[in-house]
């Protein structure tokens, strides 16, 4: 083959081989490129749909977020409002004027915030400005109309009189504002034209320098400081409304003094409201945090935001509100109440250096404090009837209860007028609680002058046992006593004594000794810490008092209500010429220059009283004891149980007047003398004395028991208190007639204990002969010495000496003897005083000596016995019933036996002794 065909060939070859390669790798291309189309088409597909999932994904997202971005914004608003209701509450933040009314928010409470419209997208949510104690405000020129709804609310948000508006208005003359005009009347309002801008600057420039002076004395440091910590607002707020000023044509004093009230003016309650954009900036410094910017626009209040602003408040209740306010301020300020008295927290101060707390407001609005301690040591308090003394007392106890703990004050209350003033002190059937610093109480004390005297010799005898503690511990007073003996207990003793001058009424030994008692007291009383505080309604009356000069210059604290006497020095008259319900304080004896004059808080009525002492009994220790109740209305019941610590072979009488009500107790031991007449006519009470005696004697050992009753009115009576004996376990003879139990007497003095209980001894004994006279001389002479003791009861003194032997009668045989309606001249030959002792006979009170005890008489208060004896029906039923063995029917006759006209007791004495004779009443 030629080498050129050959070479064709294999080019062809090659050619074919290239085409067919070129063929594969096109097919290749084609099929990847198809390939790569598809999987391009997948993924877009996929990438679609993914995007899909996502925008859905994204749109509940937002959704989700909008929801909760929604609902965090009504929470914010709906705490936004409440967060508005609250900083301005009622007058000062009401949205509609049709609802608006008066609403002054608490004293210690601070200023609140105040309306002027609402946040322009956000309806409900008010735009408040703050005003009083928080800025100045500025108002500009789109926003006039928030004027009179910001002074109508300031004003209506403080009590009466707390606001008062000062009004520049040259232009107007005061037109622009004429519907505060009302205020006028109370001095409320000052609508001040131009001839008075610098009058008017200059005088509230000096009222700020008072106000720091002496409201602010250094002690606060803004009226709305001292409002939080006192309550009180002693100084109104003043509103200073400048309208139309042109101030950028004052005169360079005119402007000095303006920036003198805008850098000190808030503290101190002068705050400026200026009225017109151009006039604001240039009275008001624009970021100053004491400028509050109100457009319509923005407030600084809220920051930069728009606001609706509320319609002016309608001229009507603008005029209205205004008249209101202006009645209510000239009535008369509200005046301190007793919360304003009382500490933040309760029992924290210590009684240690002496007592000292506010008792009322004075006239700047401070509270004045009384002191009782080394000085003042003791307090005189007078003033007429209805002057407000008892008032006053409450007022005082009230700060010291709620200042001092039980363990730092004690207080011991008298009132010897009639009225229980002092018993709420007291626990009582309707209101259980009692005021825990209260250890006694005495109320309805009229005639028991006793008491009084208990009460001071109790005081007497706690202050000796104060100076013997402070001699040991080398103390000179109480202070020093409580540092050397930090361990004890050393109460300040407070002893409150209202209309004293019963106590010292008499010329009797009484008055003597509470005078002497009193001069001690008030002497060494107060390094004991022991203090006397006595109300008086007159003074002057009291010659007991005024004749001892040393004793009333102890009294260095005086009270003095309207138109008391004497209790001021003499050249001090202010107390003729103080209004209502306020009192002179002065802690230097009444001199004229100690003067406070001082509005006294309505501290009685019982929604201010009721809280407090209640509050204070929830606080009491577990170790707190009731007060004792003295009250002279009441009559004791005969204890059921014999006072502890009494002696066998004591009987008790009744209780004595006393702080510990203790018993009046006799002895019946054997010796001569000790028996018991009880003396004079009234016969329940004379009763009541034979019961108690002869009960409380059966009570505590076996006993035997003579009865015999001549009384008919008291057989009753006298069979029940048999009953009552027997059930008590003593042996009971009853007698009919004097002469067997004088007949029998000496039967009856074995040595052991008995007891010849008579009713009306006079009765029967003028029927005996001279034998049994002679008997009964004897039973009472002798019978003592062999253990039997006669109880009797005689309706007189001669008709006692009598039965003991006529004109020459010894009175051996009675050692004791309890005296009701006898008079003191007729008790002589009883007594050891030389004409008998100072005694006017008084209901249920008696006269009690033992010869063996006592140096003078005591007196007492018969027990009721009422209670202690079975009741006559179920003696009547055991007698019906056979209770009294065979002669049951006859020992009724004795209730049913008609009296004789010639007296009762000849009537029982003239009956067959065998009707009931002697026999064991009960005992089946
Ligand atoms: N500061 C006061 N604020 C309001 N009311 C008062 C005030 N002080 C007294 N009162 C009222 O005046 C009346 C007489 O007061 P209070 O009983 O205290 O007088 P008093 O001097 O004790 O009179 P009396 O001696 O007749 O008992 C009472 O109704 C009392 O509530």
């Amino acid at each position: 083959m030629n080498w050129r065909k050959r070479l064709r060939d294999v080019i062809g070859h090659e050619l074919a081989q290239a085409r067919g390669a070129a063929r594969a790798l096109d097919a290749e291309a084609a099929k990847h490129a198809k390939d790569t189309q598809l999987r391009t088409r997948q993924t877009l597909a996929r990438a679609r749909k993914r995007q899909a999932a996502l925008a859905l994904i994204q749109e509940r997202v937002l959704a989700t977020i909008d929801a909760r971005a929604q609902s965090e914004i009504e929470r914010t608003v709906e705490a936004a409002v409440a967060a508005a209701e609250a900083a301005a509450p009622g007058a000062a933040g009401a949205p509609s004027w049709d609802e608006w009314a008066l609403g002054a928010t608490a004293g210690r409470d601070p200023a609140p915030l105040l309306r002027c419209g609402s946040i322009a997208d956000r309806p409900q949510l008010p735009a408040l400005v703050g005003l009083l104690d928080r800025s100045h405000v500025a108002i500009g020129d789109d926003a006039v109309q928030a004027l009179p709804g910001l002074l109508l609310r300031a004003l209506g948000s403080t009590p009466a009189g707390g606001v008062q508006l000062h009004v520049y208005d040259p232009e107007q003359l005061g037109g622009s504002l004429a519907a505060f005009a009302p205020l006028a009347q109370a001095a409320l309002v000052q609508y001040v034209g131009p001839s008075g801008l610098r009058g008017m600057l200059d005088d509230l420039v000096e009222h700020v320098r008072r106000i720091n002076a002496t409201v602010l004395a250094g002690e606060h440091s803004s009226l709305a400081r001292l409002a939080a910590v006192s309550g009180r607002r002693p100084e109104p707020a003043r509103v200073v409304v400048l309208l139309n000023s042109a101030i950028a044509d004052w005169s360079k004093e005119e402007y000095a003094q303006l920036a003198r009230l805008r850098r000190t003016g808030i503290a101190t309650g002068v705050h400026l409201v200026v009225v017109g954009t151009a006039d604001a900036k240039a009275a008001l410094e624009d970021d100053s945090p004491h400028t509050t910017w109100i457009t319509a626009n923005a407030t600084g209040a809220t920051g930069e935001l728009a606001i609706e602003l509320d319609p002016c408040p309608p001229a009507e209740l603008i005029t209205a509100t205004a008249k209101k306010l202006a009645d209510i301020h000239t009535a008369g300020r509200e005046p301190a109440k007793l919360i304003d008295l009382l500490p933040a927290d309760i029992w924290t101060a210590s009684s240690a250096t002496g007592l000292s707390v506010p008792i009322g407001e004075r006239a700047d609005g401070k509270l004045a404090r009384v002191t009782l301690g080394d000085n003042p040591p003791h307090a005189l308090i007078g003033g007429p009837s209805g002057s407000g003394k008892t008032n006053l007392l409450y007022a005082f106890i009230g700060a010291l209860t709620a200042t001092y703990s039980p363990d730092e004050l004690e207080l011991y209350l008298l009132d010897f007028k009639e009225g229980v003033s002092f018993a709420r002190f007291a626990s009582g059937q309707r209101d259980p609680t009692w005021l825990p610093h209260v250890r006694l109480v005495g109320v309805n004390i009229n005639d028991d002058r006793e008491f009084g005297l208990a009460l001071l010799r109790h005081l007497k005898d706690e202050m000796r046992r104060r100076a013997e503690a402070a001699k040991r511990h080398e103390a000179t007073k109480l202070e020093e006593l409580r540092e050397a003996d930090p361990g004890g207990r050393w109460p300040r003793m407070v002893a409150v004594i209202d209309e004293f001058q019963a106590l010292l009424e008499g010329r009797d030994a009484v008055t003597e000794e509470a005078v002497t008692l009193l001069e001690d007291l008030a002497r060494r009383g107060r390094s004991q810490g022991i203090h006397l505080v006595l109300a008086s309604q007159d003074v002057a009356g009291i010659e007991a008092l005024w004749g001892r000069a040393g004793l009333v210059a102890q009294f260095t604290l005086r009270v003095a209500l309207p138109k008391a006497r004497r209790i001021l020095a003499d050249n001090n008259h202010l107390a003729d010429a103080i209004p209502r319900f306020h009192a002179v304080v002065n802690a230097e004896s009444g001199t004229v220059e100690a003067n406070e004059l001082v509005a006294i808080p309505n501290a009685g009525h019982a929604q201010a009283w009721t809280p407090l002492q209640e509050k204070l009994w929830k606080n009491r220790g577990d170790d707190n004891e009731p007060p004792l109740l003295f009250d002279g209305d009441v009559v004791p019941a005969m204890p059921d149980e014999s006072a502890p610590g009494v002696a066998r072979e004591t009987a008790l009488l009744g209780q004595t007047i006393d702080v510990a009500a203790k018993p009046a107790l006799l002895r019946l031991h054997r010796a001569p003398g000790r028996n018991l007449a009880v003396l004079g006519t009234r016969s329940q009470e004379a009763c009541d004395v034979l019961a108690s005696a002869a009960l409380s004697m059966a009570r505590r050992q076996p006993l035997s028991v003579s009865l015999c009753c001549l009384d008919p009115d008291q057989v009753s009576g006298a069979w029940r208190l048999s009953m009552a004996l027997e059930e008590a376990g003593a042996t009971v003879s009853w007698h009919e007639r004097l002469a067997e139990v004088t007949s029998q007497w000496e039967e009856h003095a074995t040595g052991q204990l008995h007891l010849c209980v008579l009713y009306a001894v006079d009765a029967g004994s003028a029927r005996l002969d001279r034998t049994q006279s002679h008997n009964l001389r004897q039973m009472l002479l002798e019978g003592p010495e062999h253990h039997l003791h006669t109880i009797g009861w005689w309706r007189s003194v001669p008709r006692l000496r009598e039965d003991l032997g006529g004109f020459q009668a010894r009175f051996d045989a009675i050692d004791a003897w309890l005296a009701l309606d006898v008079q003191g001249p007729e008790l002589a030959p009883l007594s050891p005083q030389a004409g008998g002792p100072a005694w006017y006979p008084r209901l249920r009170r008696g006269l009690f000596f033992d010869r063996a005890h006592h140096r003078k008489p005591e007196v007492l208060i018969p027990y009721r016995t009422e209670e202690s004896l079975p009741n006559l029906a179920g003696v009547l039923g055991s007698l019906r019933g056979g209770g009294v063995g065979t002669h049951g029917s006859e020992g009724l006759g004795v209730f049913n036996s008609p009296r004789s006209p010639q007296g009762s007791g000849e009537n029982i004495e003239q009956r067959d002794a065998n009707s009931v004779g002697e026999r064991s009443l009960g005992g089946t």
